[in-house]
């Protein structure tokens, strides 16, 4: 058996390939340019215009490619580039390296190494320019030397692709059927190529550091998102993770248990880039539509014409299922700059979620409903503005709304006033809208212990055990000296999740699950047994989770959860349902 050889990095998505390693080196050696009297300025000026001609076309085209693949927000950062190339500093370099007698590729390699070096020398987001820069350069240089480059969208497939850095140009052009893989020496968890590689569910691990280059072209190479490791030469149970990791197939249409019965899953998406992955993964819906992720890192909040496109846009995704927009939930851990949240001296247990929505954020909450009710409309209506989604007139699903941080009946009552008086505004401007399914997260022990009450009231309850698991064992999430307890499989917790099912066992209210627990297919049976209508999951667990859902049979279900159920500790728990 050959040796393993384990080198570490940052895992950024939660799955492991394996494949065949192919370096990828756009990088390009010039050599020493030529004596400045043979070179002819007039003729390299030429080359060098021709050149940024042909690298503005192929930009404009891999915009639109990765606008189409990957959204609209991540294509953005070829506008940049676009930018960059039209940069009248950039021009006078070049200018200037021509005029001292370089031919057209020294004078682009001495310009942008010059601005490489000084934005790499900076912090945060100034320096991630200097990737774009690299990424530019080399596409100036490809052209004008006729280098041949690895046409990444054409590798053979069970790739494992390596390299120093990914330019986001790299990374838009992968192909997720032909890649195993990717490893990158350089990045960290918010790199684009991190981004991207989530995006497109490919198992990658970034920051691996300088080992990487000694990993041979064509050794078997294994990539572990999950624990942030490349394996060269991995053995075989290593390989058999792998193959477990690449999990189940995907699954069109809604699955049943052995018996019959329907469970939805549907995804968890923060961002509308998210939507056509988990559409691809075989979703039924969304089930948690972070919509806060619409708010952060701008300046001002999307006015109604931005949010009404966006949400919009993931109801065209599912035109037979349904979309959970969770309503504006900020405070806590997830603060927005430009509304000016007040220090909090325990911020999970402060004003955030409805708490602001009804007081502080009252006008955004109105837009925010306006929006969503606009957007649930048939058709016809396109949002009055430039921005407006081009999806107008096709089939849409379902939309619902569900409230974030609920903790007392008041608060439902609240917001089914505003919801009246929106509508009502709505309706005597002539403005088309639909009145969504209406629910309200169960992530407070309030609100599981008033969750009978709250199903009178509501047309749906989704569990959210992120927070649930916080509020019900008084640890918090984000703090490692207590991550042990953080554990939704602690018996309070889950007698806490089932006392809310049996709240609304018998009447019309369905309940589903949208913390990290409902996308782990280990405990799926566990789930169902608990008496969950719906689970939503992480898009990349999405078939998984389908897969198991139609091996369970439900008597079985419900035998193994009463046992999980009578359990006092979470040892007998992690037995019952036979995890480690
Ligand atoms: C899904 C949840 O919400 P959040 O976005 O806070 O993780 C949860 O708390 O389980």
């Amino acid at each position: 058996m050959p040796d393993e050889r384990v080198l570490s990095g940052i895992g950024v998505t939660p799955r492991v390939g394996v494949g065949t390693a192919r370096w990828h080196r756009p990088e390009i050696e010039l050599s020493d340019p030529p004596a400045p009297e043979t070179v002819d300025p007039e003729a390299e000026r030429s080359r060098f215009e021709t050149a940024r001609d042909r690298a503005r076309e192929a930009i404009e085209r891999e915009r639109d490619r990765a606008e189409e693949r990957v959204g609209a927000e991540e294509a953005a950062v070829f506008d940049a580039h676009r930018q960059f190339l039209d940069d009248p500093q950039i021009s006078e370099g070049v200018e200037s390296a021509l005029g001292d007698g370089l031919p057209a590729e020294h004078a682009v390699q001495r310009t942008f190494d010059r601005f490489v070096e000084q934005f790499a020398g900076m912090e945060g987001r100034m320096a991630e320019r200097a990737d774009d820069l690299r990424d530019l350069r080399d596409r100036l240089l490809r052209i004008l030397t006729d280098a041949t480059t690895t046409d990444l969208a054409a590798v053979p497939e069970g790739t494992v692709l390596l390299a120093e850095r990914l330019t986001p140009s790299d990374t838009a052009a992968l192909d997720p059927e032909r890649v195993a893989g990717v490893a990158v020496q350089t990045g960290g968890r918010t790199s684009h190529a991190a981004i991207f590689a989530r995006a497109l569910a490919l198992p990658a691990v970034v920051g691996v550091g300088d080992a990487l280059s000694d990993v041979p072209e064509g050794a078997a190479v294994l990539v572990d998102g999950e624990a942030g490791e490349v394996v060269v030469d991995p053995g075989e149970n290593r390989r058999a993770s792998a193959d477990e990791s690449a999990g189940a197939s995907v699954r069109e249409g809604r699955v049943t248990t052995t018996d019959g019965r329907a469970v939805e899953v549907a995804a968890n998406v923060g961002r509308p880039v998210e939507v056509d992955p988990a559409v691809e993964r075989g979703a039924d819906g969304i089930g948690l539509y972070r919509t806060e992720f619409l708010f952060l890192d701008r300046d001002a909040p999307p006015d109604e014409a931005e949010q009404m496109a966006a949400y919009r846009s993931a109801l065209a995704a599912f035109p037979e299922g349904r979309v959970v927009c969770r309503t504006l939930d900020v405070g806590g851990d997830k603060p927005i700059p430009y509304l000016d949240l007040p220090e909090s001296e325990n911020p999970f247990l402060g004003e955030r979620g409805i708490r602001r929505s009804l007081g502080p954020d009252a006008d955004l909450f109105e837009t925010q409903l306006r929006a969503l009710l606009r957007a649930g409309a048939e058709s016809g209506d396109d949002g009055g503005g430039e921005d407006a989604d081009d999806e107008t007139g096709a089939a849409l699903g379902d939309l619902a709304v569900m409230l974030p941080m609920v903790s007392r009946i008041e608060e439902v009552e609240s917001v089914l006033a505003v919801l009246e008086s929106v509508a009502s505004d709505l309706d005597s401007a002539g403005v088309p809208y639909a009145m969504p399914e209406f629910g309200v997260m169960v992530e407070t022990p309030a609100a599981a212990t008033l969750a009978g009450d709250l199903a009178e009231r509501v047309d749906f309850l989704s569990i959210g055990t992120n927070d649930l698991t916080q509020y019900v064992m008084a640890a918090s999430r984000g703090d490692e000296r207590v991550a042990a307890l953080h554990d939704p499989l602690y018996p309070a917790v889950l007698r806490t999740i089932r006392q809310t099912t049996r709240a609304a066992d018998g009447t019309d209210c369905w309940v589903g699950m949208c913390g990290e627990m409902a996308g782990d297919p280990a405990l799926t049976e566990l789930l169902i047994g608990l008496g969950l209508d719906e689970l939503s999951a992480s898009v990349v667990t999405v078939p998984d989770v389908k897969a198991r859902v139609s091996e369970t049979d439900s008597e079985a279900a419900r035998a193994l959860a009463e046992r999980a159920l009578a359990a006092e500790t979470v040892a007998e728990v992690r037995e019952i349902v036979g995890i480690e």
